[in-house]
């Protein structure tokens, strides 16, 4: 029997480091929504063993990948002999900020939740998922949420206004743990107001959805690439309502609400970075049927 889930990419809408914690994380307040970017995972029970296969070259194809980790985490949890092969189909660009990794773990544990009748409500799943990653919570859930901790607290909130969402990635990826270890509070010169971030989404007002746009991380992220500072200029130029790097970066992206200037957008920034598309943004628009179990 197979199991074909999918797994949306997030963007951060607000991210604030509270402070570094004793166990070496830190403490953050962020709200993320889900957009129309999906990686599709396939699992197909074999007699044991894991293995996995993707469309990417980009990701680790062993216990690296996160989805692999998923499935050995739930073997071992459970006590199950058998095995999975996992296909990755992958259109989330990879080390992007975007969750994907996170997201393609989150989806794994659904897929297996289904497959082998675990009964594990989204609760247990988020909180094993916990284990692989501090994304991984939020991906279980989706929708439009603030996670708090070290991403483990999710409290869901009214999505955003409907918009396009153009995502801009410049070519290298970045790496979360030395973001993380880079970052001063004392260097950040703009705070989110999740507050009034809250209270914009609940008015459906989207001017003041692209005006609380607020990401800590920017501090050292585009300064250590100011290609990404540029980017980010570029697109406000060429018209974009709200702009923001998502998470630890690199990818920078846009919300405007008419998708003619969504076309200008992208159209314009092509000419500076390669990987530029629009998506619509979900917010809690994934949880529809589309995720099948088939038979064989
Ligand atoms: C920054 C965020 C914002 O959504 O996203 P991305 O940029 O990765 O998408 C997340 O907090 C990233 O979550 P995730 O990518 O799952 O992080 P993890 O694998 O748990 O941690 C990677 C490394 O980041 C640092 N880390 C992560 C989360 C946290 N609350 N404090 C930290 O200090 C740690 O050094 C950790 O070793
Ligand atoms: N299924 C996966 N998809 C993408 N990256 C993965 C996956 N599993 C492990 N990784 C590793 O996780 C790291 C972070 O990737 P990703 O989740 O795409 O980025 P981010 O955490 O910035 O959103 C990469 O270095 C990648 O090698």
């Amino acid at each position: 029997m197979d199991v074909s889930v999918k797994a949306p990419a997030k963007i951060n809408l607000t991210l604030d480091v509270l402070h570094k914690r004793a166990d070496g994380y830190h403490e953050l307040e962020m709200l993320m929504t889900t957009i129309d970017l999906f990686d599709r995972i396939d699992l197909t029970e074999t007699r044991g063993g894991i293995t996995l296969d993707s469309t990417s070259g980009f990701v680790p194809f062993d216990d690296r990948n996160l989805a692999y980790r998923a499935v050995a985490l739930v073997k071992e949890r459970f006590g199950i002999q058998k095995g999975i092969h996992i296909r990755i189909g992958k259109n989330i660009p990879v080390a992007a900020g975007l969750a994907g990794g996170s997201s393609d773990a989150a989806a794994t544990l659904k897929g297996l939740n289904r497959l082998w009748d675990l009964g594990l409500t989204v609760e247990e799943m988020a909180e094993l998922g916990l284990e692989l990653g501090s994304d991984v919570p939020f991906c279980v859930h989706g929708g439009t949420a603030v996670a708090r901790g070290r991403g483990e607290e999710i409290t869901p909130v009214t999505p955003p206004p409907p918009c396009w969402v153009i995502l801009a990635k410049p070519p290298h990826g970045v790496s979360t743990a030395e973001v993380f270890a880079a970052f001063q509070l004392d260097r950040v010169e703009e705070r989110p107001r999740l507050d009034r971030m809250v209270e914009s989404l609940e008015k459906r007002d989207f001017n003041g959805v692209c005006h609380e746009l607020s990401n800590v991380l920017e501090s050292v992220t585009l300064v250590q690439y100011p290609k990404v500072r540029r980017l980010k200029e570029k697109m406000i130029a060429f018209g974009a309502q709200g702009v923001l790097m998502s998470g630890s970066g690199p990818t920078v992206f846009g919300l405007v609400q008419k998708e003619n200037l969504a076309r200008r957008v992208v159209n314009g920034l092509r000419g500076f970075c390669r990987q530029v598309v629009a998506v619509r943004l979900l917010g809690g628009l994934e949880r529809s049927p589309l995720d099948k179990k088939r038979l064989k």
